[in-house]
């Protein structure tokens, strides 16, 4: 019996910025962005729209397009690490929306018996949803989940994090029919606890900080939506975290130099060229290639061979990255749906190849893994439109980017959208202060 994905869908957010427009009002070259990071629109959400809009979306799209009944599912995981509440998983928001809307044709509470929940470990939280699902699924093989990715990367205003900004979510259905592609169960794992991106939400007193000097007011606060991160030693633990989890699949599966057999290699991408920026050093590693020194790493990376690795089994996942920026939990999955929808394009022939996985986690985990591509792949590949449907988001200038991100919009930018959106957050009544009201509109 196999496992694995059956059907998948997505969602993006509403607007984009063009990166060159970020690039000029910032001071950067733009050829650092577009050509040094493969930026070139970052993905933006609306006034109405958050992390809960984005997997809503997903799912129901996901429901519709491939004619799940919902009383089916068992579990919906939902990998996200923008959480709307510390409490109250952002999944329950999601699931509520989409039975309001189900409601009509199947009654009330069609998800009464699913087990819903969110797991959070930064970018890698969907991964392990996926992991504990396809877990349940081998001992359920009658049963099917869900998983949804569903983040909103968002960070302060001129850091150097702005650039990489971007959305979205992604919905896998999880069984043991897997039309889409079928995962094997090894996983190679690296855990580390390391402070190189994460999000701390409380307020500090003065007497509770490490470093304060004199003029630090008596209480600060750090509560955002926006990470604390250290950007070169976020890439550092990325690598050594993908090493570490890529030896250990090594272990785990008995394969020697497995990304040989790989057609492509999926990344968790933070932005487009990150994966092909740090598999130098596993590829030189497995080649026997000198990797030391700075001059070394940027042999290896310029090397005519690597060059031509990247463009056979890495360029394709990187197209919809370049769109849409960075999408935390569901960046890894994108980059699937980038690589299998331009192989559609292309009539590329993928049914039996094998593609490996590589996630990362802030904070930090990686998890290595490998699946094959179903013969009935092109069916799933089919309903998605991926690059069509990125063409038909609504372009933001500078000054509207600015205003959203400050959240000084009253009113959305695409005041006649259709799909879910926040209604009301209520701000007063004691028992409710905080709960989040969604909307459908058709
Ligand atoms: C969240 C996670 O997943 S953790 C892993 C990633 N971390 C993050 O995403 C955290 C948030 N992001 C950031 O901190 C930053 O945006 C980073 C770390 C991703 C990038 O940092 P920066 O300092 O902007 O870029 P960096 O110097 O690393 O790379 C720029 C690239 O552009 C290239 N470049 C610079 N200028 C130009 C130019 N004019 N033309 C062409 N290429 C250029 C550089 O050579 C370099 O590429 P190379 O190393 O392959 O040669």
């Amino acid at each position: 019996m196999s496992f694995g994905i059956e059907a998948a869908s997505y969602y993006v957010p509403s607007l984009y910025l063009e990166i060159k427009d970020l690039a000029e009002e910032r001071g950067i070259d733009p050829a650092k962005l577009e050509k040094g990071l493969g930026l070139h629109k970052m993905g933006f959400p609306d006034v109405h729209e958050d992390a809960a809009t984005f997997a809503a979306e997903a799912l129901l799209k996901l429901i519709n397009d491939y004619q799940i009944h919902p009383k089916d599912i068992s579990r919906i995981y939902l990998g996200t690490e923008s959480a709307l509440d510390a409490a109250k998983p952002t999944a329950s928001y999601v699931m509520q929306m989409v039975e309001k809307v189900l409601e009509k044709e199947l009654g009330a509470r069609c998800f009464k018996n699913c087990d819903v929940v969110d797991m959070t470990f930064a970018c890698v939280g969907a991964v392990d949803a996926l992991h504990n699902s396809l877990d349940f699924v081998r001992v359920n093989p009658d049963k099917k989940a869900i998983v949804i990715a569903s983040d909103y990367a968002k960070y302060e205003l001129a850091s150097s994090g702005e650039y990489t900004q971007g959305g979205g979510a992604v919905a896998l259905l999880i069984s043991s029919q897997p039309d889409l592609l079928e995962i094997e169960n090894h996983w190679g794992v690296a855990t580390e606890s390391v402070f190189d991106f994460f999000k701390p939400r409380r307020h500090y007193k003065k007497e509770e900080l490490i470093s304060s000097p004199e003029s630090f007011p008596d209480k600060i606060e750090i509560f955002t939506d926006e990470p604390v991160f250290d950007g070169q030693y976020s890439n550092q633990c990325y690598q050594d975290r993908i090493r570490e989890a890529y030896q250990h699949y090594k272990e785990v599966s008995g394969k020697d130099k497995p990304y040989e057999a790989w057609k492509y290699l999926i990344f968790h991408l933070p932005y487009a060229f990150h994966g092909k920026r740090v598999f130098t050093e596993i590829y030189s590693l497995e080649n026997g290639l000198s990797y030391e020194t700075p001059d070394e790493q940027k042999t290896v990376a310029k090397s005519e061979n690597y060059l031509q690795f990247i463009n056979n089994k890495i360029e394709k996942t990187q197209r919809a990255s370049s769109e849409i920026g960075n999408m935390y939990t569901a960046s890894v999955f994108m980059a699937l749906l980038s690589v299998l929808q331009t192989s559609f394009n292309e009539n590329e022939e993928l049914a039996g190849e094998e593609i490996g996985f590589l996630g990362y986690g802030s904070g930090s985990k990686s998890k290595v893994f490998a699946g094959k591509i179903s013969g009935n792949w092109k069916d799933v590949v089919s309903k998605w439109n991926l690059f069509e449907n990125l063409k038909n988001r609504t372009a933001i200038n500078f000054e509207t980017y600015e205003k959203l991100h400050r959240k000084q919009l009253d009113q959305s930018v695409n005041q006649n959208y259709k799909g879910f959106g926040l209604q009301s957050i209520e701000l007063f009544n004691p028992v409710l202060k905080g709960a989040r009201y969604y909307a459908h509109q058709k």
